[in-house]
């Protein structure tokens, strides 16, 4: 049950199976809090949660290509196709490179991830923050000055067990694309972990999720995986209507979001555009070098409990951890006696988010539920120039 890059089958040591099949009894009974759950040491990763919000903008090019379209229909059209070509990134890309999925290490509040992508969009640049720890809650801010297009957003995740691990994500994200004053609300797919059974878990979609524009479009993306008798992996179908119209098409996008995927033209059936994930290559995103970190930054934070991962070092990961552990517990406790909360360094909590009351209530999605993420949170501006100069 070491990683075996997905070729299922292989020998599995028996000290692994036996710890598989307690963890596989445990998470029968886990209270939703996927922090809490104590998984094997060869499913933990190395890699903190707080990171995963770079999977938003992992292809540059497509992030930005909706603010050089005219034609708003095209624009809805281009922002479905980034939001899809983000799914095997988000979802996919730790079981493709490690074999399976894996545990992500838990952020601290505050814990940050800053980087940026440089290629032929310009300059792509990402914060991302620990902004809650109970609940855990990231917030992130991915923009490209030069485009104009800016995507902020927070989420949390509440896991419940039937048959598998199911994870309803809390929160949203909403694209901006200054030159049309347009804002898009991204809703989260729920996912359940398929293979646990196997010891290669990977995540599949559920049911399906939307993007509503302000300029009067809505995509319906409707997902499905492998079952009994038909079907493939990670599969889905979306369609692109005008607000209130779905029976009135006028794109369609097929295919499945780890591999190819095709976007026709709902009347004349005609290929309007097309992604391949094997043609299309991520741009690496560069984060400054460990040493010249702030102590906040993840990598530097975690370096000697995911060097200890990497090394299958159990034990020194468990006190490295419990280093963090008890330094984030006396923060808490000093703030508490001093009568303040813990500053956050580029997002702000607001007691509303209009743009994202007008776009869910066009989708009759209810009031965000502020207590399961500790707030609304939005991106500071001010503070981040700050914290950018600093
Ligand atoms: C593998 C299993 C045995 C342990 C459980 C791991 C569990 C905590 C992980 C597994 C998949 C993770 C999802 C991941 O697929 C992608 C995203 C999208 C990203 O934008 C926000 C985080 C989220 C929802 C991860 C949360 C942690 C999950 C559920």
């Amino acid at each position: 049950m070491t990683s075996n890059n997905g070729k299922e089958g292989a020998a599995v040591p028996a000290q692994a199976k036996s710890s598989w099949s307690s963890f596989l009894k445990s998470i029968a009974s886990f209270n939703g809090d996927l922090a809490s759950l104590t998984a094997p040491p060869f499913i933990l990763s190395a890699t903190s949660l707080v990171e995963f919000s770079s999977y938003w903008a992992e292809h540059p090019s497509i992030f930005v290509a909706p603010a050089a379209e005219k034609d708003p229909a095209k624009r809805a059209m281009l922002v479905l196709k980034w939001f899809l070509s983000t799914l095997k990134q988000q979802y996919a890309s730790r079981s493709e490179k490690l074999g399976s999925e894996k545990k992500p290490l838990n952020p601290f509040l505050g814990e940050l991830f800053l980087g940026k992508w440089e290629d032929e969009a310009g300059t792509t640049q990402l914060v991302s923050e620990q902004v809650s720890h109970h609940p855990p809650v990231t917030a992130y801010c991915i923009w490209n000055e030069k485009a104009g297009v800016r995507l902020q957003g927070y989420n949390a995740q509440k896991a419940t067990f039937s048959s598998t691990i199911n994870v309803k994500q809390i929160g949203h994200a909403i694209l901006h694309i200054d030159e049309f004053n347009e804002d898009y609300l991204i809703t989260l797919p729920s996912l359940h972990i398929e293979g646990l059974i196997t010891g290669y878990p990977y995540v599949e979609l559920n049911r399906n999720s939307y993007i509503q524009s302000s300029s009067g479009y809505t995509a319906k993306i409707d997902y499905s995986g492998k079952g009994w008798i038909s079907g493939k992996k990670n599969t889905f179908s979306a369609v692109l209507y005008p607000e209130g119209k779905e029976k009135e098409p006028i794109y369609t996008a097929d295919g499945q979001w780890t591999d190819e995927f095709t976007i026709k033209d709902a009347k004349t059936k005609k290929v309007v555009d097309q992604y391949d994930p094997k043609v299309t290559k991520t741009t690496p995103l560069t984060i400054a070098p460990i040493e010249e970190q702030d102590e906040m930054e993840s990598r530097r934070a975690w370096k000697k409990v995911a060097d200890a991962i990497l090394k299958g070092d159990t034990e020194t990961a468990g006190y490295e951890k419990s280093i963090i552990e008890n330094r984030q517990r006396e923060m808490r406790k000093q703030e508490k006696e001093e009568g303040r909360e813990w500053e956050r360094r580029f997002f702000k909590r607001v007691p509303h988010h209009k743009v994202f009351e007008g776009l869910a209530h066009k989708l009759g999605e209810q009031k965000i539920n502020e207590e399961l993420t500790n707030g609304i949170w939005l991106f500071d501006e001010e503070k981040a120039r700050k914290a950018l100069k600093a």
